[in-house]
C-alpha cells in the first residue's frame, strides 16, 4: 500500500513526511508522520514507534515531544501513527457519546474491535504499518519491521506495552524494546479502559483482560522473565490514581518476579507534554542502548 507524501518539513537536521494512506486494515484514509534522521549508516536505520495518547493525531508528540533531536542523536526512524481510524460512520444502533473524548475518534485504544470493523488499529499497527512502510522509500534504509522499538503515552503507553508482551510470547513480530510515559496500565480496572472494552468488544471487558498489560506482565508465561521495559509516571498527574492504576503493574511485576521493568515514579509531573518531553532524551537512551545504537 503505497503512501502519498502531504508534506516535507525539515526539522533538526533529518527531514519529517507527513503522510497519507489507504489502509486496507481499518479501511479508510490514515494519517501518520515520519521523523528520517540526519545519521547515515552502514547498516539498516532502526525505527521507534510513538504511539500517541487519547484525542491525539500525529502531531501531537511530533510538534512537542522533541523525539527528532533524540533520533537525529542516536540514529534511528520516527513513526507516529494516529490514534484511531477517522471520519467513523456509527452504525444507528451504537449509543456513542461523541462528544467523550475517551471514546471513538482519537480513542482507538490500539486493539481489534469484534463489533466495528475499522477500529483494527491493532493490526494496522503491528502488521499493515511496518510492512508498508518497508516497501516504501524515503531516501534511507530503515528497518520498519525487524529492527524496531515501541513507545507511547497514556492509551498509547498501554498500547506500547501490549504489543512489546505480545511479540514476547511471539503473538506478533516482536519489538526490541519498550517505553511508556504514563501508561493506562490496567485498563480493566479503570474507567477509560472499561468503557472502550464495553463499545468495542462483544464480550466487553472479558474480552479486555487479553489486552489489559497487567494481566498479562502477571500471567504464567512471564513468570521469571527478564524484559527490557521502562515506563515513567509523574505523581502529580491528574488521571494517576483514578486511571493509569500504576501501582497494580507494579505489584504484578514483582509478585511475578518479572525482571529489568523500571518503573519510575517522578514528583511533581503531570500528564501533558512538558512531563513527556522532560523524559524523552532518557527514554530514547534507553531504546538507542537496546537497539544496539550505543
Ligand atoms: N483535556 C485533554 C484530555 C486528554 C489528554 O490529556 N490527552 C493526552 C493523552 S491521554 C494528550 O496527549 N493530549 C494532547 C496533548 O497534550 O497535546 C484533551 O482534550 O486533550
Amino acid at each position: 500500500m503505497s503512501f502519498s507524501i502531504v508534506k516535507e518539513i525539515a526539522v533538526c537536521k533529518g527531514k519529517l513526511y507527513k503522510l497519507t494512506h489507504e489502509s486496507s486494515t481499518v479501511k479508510g484514509n490514515m494519517n501518520l508522520n515520519l521523523y528520517v534522521p540526519s545519521k547515515t549508516s552502514s547498516t539498516k536505520i532502526p525505527t521507534i514507534y510513538y504511539l500517541s495518547g487519547l484525542t491525539c493525531s500525529p502531531d501531537n508528540c511530533t510538534e512537542k515531544g522533541f523525539v527528532q533531536f533524540q533520533a537525529d542523536k542516536y540514529g534511528f526512524a520516527v513513526v507516529y501513527p494516529d490514534t484511531s481510524p477517522r471520519n467513523v460512520t456509527w452504525p444507528k444502533d451504537v449509543n456513542i457519546d461523541t462528544s467523550n473524548w475517551a471514546l471513538g475518534e482519537g480513542a482507538g485504544f490500539y486493539l481489534n474491535s469484534d463489533k466495528f470493523e475499522n477500529f483494527k488499529m491493532f493490526d494496522y499497527i503491528c502488521k499493515e504499518l511496518p510492512v508498508s512502510l518497508n516497501e516504501s522509500e524515503f531516501g534511507k534504509t530503515i528497518d520498519f519491521i525487524e529492527k524496531k522499538s515501541i513507545m507511547g503515552h497514556s492509551m498509547g503507553g498501554m498500547g506500547a506495552l501490549n504489543f512489546y508482551l505480545k511479540g514476547k510470547l511471539n503473538e506478533i513480530s516482536p519489538y526490541v524494546s519498550c517505553s511508556a510515559f504514563a501508561p493506562v496500565a490496567n485498563p480493566t480496572d479503570c474507567p477509560w479502559g472499561v468503557d472502550a472494552f464495553e463499545l468495542y468488544f462483544e464480550k466487553g471487558i472479558k474480552a479486555g483482560e487479553a489486552i489489559d498489560p497487567t494481566l498479562i506482565i502477571g500471567s504464567e508465561a512471564f513468570k521469571g522473565k527478564s524484559l527490557d521495559i521502562l515506563i515513567t509516571t509523574g505523581d502529580s498527574d491528574p488521571f494517576f490514581k483514578n486511571q493509569l492504576r500504576t501501582e497494580n503493574f507494579i505489584k504484578a511485576v514483582e509478585e511475578n518476579n518479572v525482571q529489568n521493568v523500571t518503573i519510575n515514579i517522578e514528583k511533581g509531573f503531570d500528564h501533558s507534554y512538558f512531563f513527556v518531553s522532560t523524559f524523552v532524551p532518557q527514554h530514547c537512551e534507553f531504546h538507542a542502548q537496546k537497539l544496539g545504537l550505543i
